[in-house]
């Protein structure tokens, strides 16, 4: 194809994105070269990866490299690289839209203020456009590995709502990038700035990344010396894939440079971990836990974190197979000696390695949760944590059961037990843990259901509010610490908000009897409890579920008067029934409340209708639930019943108010009102 000049428009997000990170990027602008470099070694990685099949696509060029040069008479800088290119509409539809996911929200969420903005630029990931930092016009020359030189492209930007694009003639493959420099960054002409930003940002770029050797030239007649090039090009980084270097070698800046570089974060990581496992299956891997959720976290679809290599080579972004959904915010590298370089996604599902590859990760990612959970009590009495795991000192950790495939250096991991124990031990009210927990607690939950084999673990990383605690730092084993003498269930309650769950009529008797209740509000709660039924051989049991069974908390002359009460009260709950037959399944006298009325539950094992209220509104389909009506035999609303001239009204106000008092909505709002107001006038 050839393409005569053509101005096209930039897509309005690209637009917007622009402005922005020319206004919001300024204080940290020298990051457009790792971006712009990063971008080069995906190109030549992508470059590698299709040459496994095409190997032609090399032409006479098998040597990958990024170049980076700069000419200060014409205030240009130039990043190019030898790798897989762009065709033209490649070029057309990749440097003049975004084709994230989560984009539209991303904008949505910016605010104008230019700190906050630039720390969700940050997270959202500029990219390409991060040049225009500091350049004031963007010429992108290209050829696609495979085409013909006649179908090279030439992209040019001002960076303003459009760019332009040409059919050229260019021999060689690759990119190259040409910066424009401002007259404010005219400091990045300069062979030793560059040098410095390379080596702090693109140390571990696995490709060598050259620059042209400059060597001092004294003047002729007594005039002053200057530096000059020399036409030898010499790498500027160690050019070897950080994580296959030895962890001795490799500083925490460094480490937290490389987490940057893949993640796009501007915030360090809370943790990471970096090992070789060996033994069957043998792989490295570098794992990042972040210190900020991304924006996509929900959406459980959302491309997973961890690239996959095969010795060296990139074979793929968002390698979901290699760990389970609920760890989806897990960042870094896997890069394994045994996979074929041709390995597809499918392949990847089947593959008994990449099996072992993911079981070993999920207990490496669990175990750094737990030493962070446990280091959590630490740090906050010292200081000076800078986010390293102490992962053991050896170089590789042999697999401790190699006959059986999977390959479990966690377990191997000195004190990664002990971690679990402790964390399940301490409450942790601030710190990396809490951090961690804001974050991405309620996506760890997901893992009750979605991987048995780890549920214990799983189970002893939550955390709770409680009715006796207002952070969510209450872990199950906390709490069974400070259960009552005669409690036999860890109790808890599900609501949508904290307030909702504290004030709810179903804690009166807990309250009364000074036993604790966990508050659970995350949406995903109610389901992932369907999977844990017991914590350490204590059943949890929902308030709001099932018969109020108290067991050995309750003495006998309350048992007695209940059961006396619920006697007297038969031919008043068998009018109720009657009257309210559409809305309850059962209407029965309970003990679990003192000040309220009424409540409602759902049959033990029902759906809660909490759960139910959630799918409605997600539009999923939820079974019609008839709650249990219970009544508070001793409440003077309850009393009156028994003499009032209202009674189906009263009856009726006494289920909506049960209703609302847990956040639903009675079914028809208009006919509680005109109840309510015929007993007030
Ligand atoms: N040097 C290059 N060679 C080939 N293609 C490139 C090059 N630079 C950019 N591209 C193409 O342009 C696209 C957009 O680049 P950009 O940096 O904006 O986003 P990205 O790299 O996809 O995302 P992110 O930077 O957040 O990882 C890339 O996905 C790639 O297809």
């Amino acid at each position: 194809m050839t393409l005569s000049k053509t101005k096209l428009p930039f897509q309005a997000e690209v637009a917007q994105l622009l402005h922005l990170v020319t206004h919001s990027l300024y204080s940290n602008k020298e990051i457009f070269l790792r971006e712009l470099i990063s971008n080069a070694s995906d190109a030549c990685d992508k470059l590698r990866f299709e040459a496994i099949d095409q190997p032609a696509l090399y032409e006479d060029q098998p040597a990958l490299e990024v170049r980076v040069s700069f000419d200060p008479a014409a205030k240009t800088l130039t990043i190019a690289d030898n790798g897989i290119g762009l065709s033209q509409q490649e070029a057309i539809d990749n440097l003049g839209t975004i084709a994230k996911s989560g984009t539209k929200e991303f904008m949505s969420r910016l605010s104008g203020d230019q700190k906050a903005d630039a720390q969700l630029i940050g997270q959202f990931g500029v990219g390409f456009y991060s040049g225009f930092i500091v350049a004031d016009k963007i010429t992108v020359e290209s050829r696609r590995a495979g085409l013909p030189a006649e179908e090279g492209v030439r992209w040019v930007s001002a960076g303003a709502g459009d760019f332009e694009v040409d059919t050229i003639t260019r021999p060689q493959r690759g990119t190259s990038v040409t910066l424009h420099l401002r007259d404010d960054a005219e400091e990045y002409l300069n062979l030793w700035k560059l040098k410095s930003i390379i080596s702090k940002y693109s140390d571990h770029i696995s490709l060598p990344i050259l620059m042209e050797k400059e060597e001092w030239k004294e003047g002729e007649d007594n005039k002053g010396g200057r530096m000059v090039k020399t036409g030898e090009w010499e790498p500027v980084n160690q050019a070897n894939a950080l994580w296959s270097r030895p962890k001795k070698d490799i500083t925490d800046e460094q480490y937290v440079e490389f987490y940057k570089n893949i993640s796009h974060d501007f915030e360090a990581p809370l943790a990471w971990s970096h090992n070789r496992v060996e033994g069957n299956t043998e792989y490295t891997q570098l794992l990042y836990i972040p210190a900020k959720a991304p924006m996509d976290l929900w959406n459980r679809e959302k491309s997973a974190g961890v690239k996959l290599y095969v010795k060296r080579v990139f074979i793929m972004d968002d390698a979901e197979a290699l760990l389970p959904t609920y760890l989806r915010f897990v960042k870094g590298v896997i890069d394994s000696a045994d996979l074929p370089l041709n390995v597809s996604r499918e392949l990847l599902q089947e593959s008994r390695d990449v099996k072992a590859i993911r079981e070993g990760s999920t207990k490496r990612v669990l175990g750094m949760l737990e030493d962070l959970a446990k280091k959590q009590r630490k740090t906050t009495t010292s200081s000076g944590d800078d986010g390293k795991l102490d992962i053991g000192s050896g170089e590789s950790v042999p697999a401790p059961n190699p006959a059986d495939g999977v390959t479990d250096v966690v377990d191997k991991n000195a004190d990664t037990s002990l971690a679990a124990e402790a964390a399940a031990e301490y409450g942790d009210e601030s710190g990396k843990y809490a951090k961690f927990y804001a974050e991405f607690g309620a996506v760890l939950k997901e893992g009750l259901g979605e991987d048995f084999a780890n549920r214990e673990r799983i189970a002893k990383l939550l955390r709770f509010a409680s009715s006796t605690s207002d952070t969510v730092s209450v872990s199950f084993a906390d709490y069974k610490a400070r259960m009552k003498e005669g409690q036999e269930a860890i109790y808890y309650i599900t609501a949508e908000t904290l307030a909702a769950a504290r004030n709810s009529p179903q804690l009166e008797i807990f309250r009364k009897k000074g036993i604790e209740v966990l508050l659970m509000t995350d949406r995903v709660d109610e389901w992932a409890l369907n999977y844990l039924t017991e914590f350490e051989g204590t059943p949890l049991q929902s308030v709001a579920k099932g018969a109020v069974d108290l067991g050995k908390l309750q003495d006998e002359a309350e048992k007695k008067a209940a059961e006396e009460a619920a006697e007297s009260f038969k031919p008043m709950l068998e009018r109720l029934k009657e009257a309210l037959k559409d809305k309850a399944e059962d209407v029965r006298v309970t003990t679990r409340l003192v000040d309220s009325p009424a409540c409602l539950v759902v049959q033990d094992g029902g759906m809660s209708t909490q759960l139910a209220r959630l799918l409605k509104q997600a539009g999923q389909p939820a079974p019609e639930l008839k709650p249990v009506l219970e009544v508070n035999a001793e409440h003077p609303l309850v009393k009156k019943l028994e003499t009032s001239p209202h009674f189906e009204d009263l009856a009726n106000i006494l289920f909506d108010q049960a209703l609302l008092a847990e956040g639903g909505l009675p079914a028809d709002p208009a006919a509680y009102v005109r109840r309510v107001n015929a007993l007030l006038v």
